[in-house]
């Protein structure tokens, strides 16, 4: 589970600053997946930078299953982002000479310690089973060339698994999939955060999706709120 409380991020402005996220608590459970919309500037990003440990707070903390990250320092932190944190970006960023199998398997090469790397088969069959699991078995052999943009989201999204994430982020996974395929990305995420047990957090501009997620909250000028059920009942129609 991830537990934001009391969360506010600034940013200098000039002589003052910008208030990006402003007092944000959310916990969202294992197996669950919160949403999260807002208009452009409203600070999303921000708070998924947070909730990532990517930038520290200027106040409030961020625990990941009963850890506080805000007081780690930086080498701890990365450790803890690399071992229970996955990362689903906008872009895939897949390496283009590498297979779809390969793009999983380097990831446990880059994240984990030598001496915690589990056995090379065993990278491979996760790999494999993550591929499965998004329905890309019989594409492992592809380079990101020879796949469509939505398999190569998919391969994204099976990539931050590869960890065994406690906690999966995903910042608006869809903008570059058409309607139809970005709902089946959102269905996949839903699926996937049930079947491997993580705290999810996604940010879309996709309000229809909302309704379908665990909870769904709002950020105007860095203050989230929870969405009502006629806010809801709204962006579904
Ligand atoms: N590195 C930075 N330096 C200064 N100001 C920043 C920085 N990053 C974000 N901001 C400001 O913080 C506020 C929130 O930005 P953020 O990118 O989190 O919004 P967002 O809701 O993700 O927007 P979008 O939907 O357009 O991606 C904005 O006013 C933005 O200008």
């Amino acid at each position: 589970m991830i537990d934001l409380t009391h969360l506010t991020l600034t940013f200098p402005d000039g002589d003052g600053v910008v208030t990006a996220v402003d007092d944000v608590s959310l916990t969202v459970a294992a197996g669950t997946a919160a949403g999260i919309t807002g208009p452009s500037g409203s600070g999303k990003s921000s708070l998924l930078a947070l909730a990532s440990t990517l930038i520290a707070p200027d106040t409030g903390t961020v625990s990941i299953d009963g850890v506080d990250a805000t007081g780690l320092d930086l080498a701890a932190r990365t450790e803890l982002r690399r071992s229970r944190i996955g990362l689903v970006f906008q872009q895939a960023n897949l390496l283009p000479s590498l297979t779809a199998v390969e793009q999983l398997q380097v990831m446990n090469e880059l994240t984990t310690s030598r001496s915690r790397r589990p056995a090379r088969a065993a990278v491979r069959t996760r790999a494999m089973d993550l591929l499965d699991a998004v329905g890309l078995a019989e594409h492992a052999g592809k380079r990101p060339a020879q796949l469509s943009g939505g398999q190569r989201q998919r391969v994204n999204v099976a990539r931050a698994l590869m960890n065994d994430p406690a906690v999966l982020v995903v910042d608006e996974p869809t903008s570059a999939l058409d309607r139809e395929r970005s709902a089946q990305i959102i269905d996949l995420i839903l699926e996937l955060t049930a079947r491997y047990d993580t705290a999810t957090l996604l940010v879309t501009h996709e309000t229809r999706i909302l309704p379908r997620m665990d909870s769904a909250w709002q950020m105007v000028d860095g203050r989230l709120g929870a969405m009502t059920p006629a806010q809801l009942a709204d962006v579904a129609a």
